[in-house]
């Protein structure tokens, strides 16, 4: 294996990015997602498409581009499919600067210019307020001011569709973390209705695509993407994913097959007779109710 992905459990929520491929040209890169990844990227991201419905004719989508490796690759993949695939619908590509170190700024900037995504960077001053407001816990008022604000930037722009990079991992270990530190069954879907931005959708085309894979191209590319690029919480915070990251993995490594899969496909066969209570459009509903 070239590429290496450290999680220190201990004191560090970020993970770390070591490139060990040389730079590859821009060519190269474009046909390894089609070619070389083509069946555990490129097929998936179809896959993703068809099966979840996630583009209508005359979609205008705003792909929101952080500069890590999962939102360039989704960029690259909107390229590629407007150059291969259907061209039925708009994109456009944003990026928001939530107050980043300049070198990061910068690595943004030249990211997107080496891999030809004509990026539209606006800024937020995201950090310095989740910082003031947040005080001790940032990350969660931070992931949704950031929300908040890549919607009304994709608003602006006139897109209907805000795609976001979460892949396969996000899933499952979501699943896993409202099971264990929840209390509660819910997936993260591959399409959502925004609740205060009308007509405004988001969605995952990287929904059945395994983050291994995600890092191989990363690191095929030569390229170093952000990573840990946060400004408030830098290594103070431990965080809850990586430890459930870390017991999916350690489960694989124990011999559980298809551990992975089967967590992903839990929220694909609940059995509504074999719960004892569930929700829906914010009602409660007992197994007693109708027993
Ligand atoms: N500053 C930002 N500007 C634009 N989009 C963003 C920004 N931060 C997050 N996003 C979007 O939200 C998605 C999820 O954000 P999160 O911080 O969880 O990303 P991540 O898992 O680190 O992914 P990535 O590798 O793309 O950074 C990103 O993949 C990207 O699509």
């Amino acid at each position: 294996m070239r590429y290496v992905l450290t999680n220190n459990l201990a004191n560090n929520s970020c993970e770390t990015f070591n490139v060990s491929e040389e730079l590859k040209d821009l060519q190269a890169i474009e046909k390894s997602i089609i070619k070389r990844y083509r069946k555990n990227i490129w097929s998936k991201f179809i896959k993703a498409i068809k099966e979840y419905e996630l583009i209508q004719d005359g979609d205008k989508i705003a792909v929101a581009i952080s500069g890590g490796k999962d939102s360039l690759l989704l960029a690259k993949l909107f390229q590629e499919l407007k150059k291969n695939g259907k061209n039925n619908f708009e994109v456009e590509f944003i990026a928001m600067d939530p107050g980043y170190h300049k070198d990061i700024r910068k690595l943004l900037e030249n990211n997107c210019n080496y891999l030809n995504i004509p990026v539209n960077i606006y800024d937020a001053d995201i950090f310095e307020v989740a910082d003031k407001i947040a005080g001790k816990y940032p990350c969660y008022m931070c992931a949704r001011m950031r929300r908040g604000s890549l919607y009304a930037k994709a608003q602006e722009l006139g897109c209907n569709k805000l795609a976001l990079g979460h892949h396969f991992n996000d899933v499952i270990e979501t699943n896993l973390l409202n099971i264990l530190c929840a209390g509660n069954f819910k997936t993260m879907m591959p399409k959502l209705k925004a609740q205060n931005f009308e007509n405004m959708e988001i969605i995952r085309p990287l929904y059945l695509i395994k983050e291994e894979y995600i890092i191989r191209w990363m690191n095929y590319t030569g390229l170093m993407p952000l990573n840990c690029a946060c400004m408030v919480s830098a290594k103070k915070i431990g965080s809850t994913r990586v430890k459930i990251k870390q017991l999916i993995e350690d489960m694989e490594k124990d011999g559980f097959t298809n551990v992975d899969i089967n967590i992903f496909r839990s929220a694909q066969n609940v059995e509504l007779d074999r719960v004892l209570g569930y929700s829906k459009n914010g009602e409660y509903h007992n197994f007693l109710d109708d027993y």
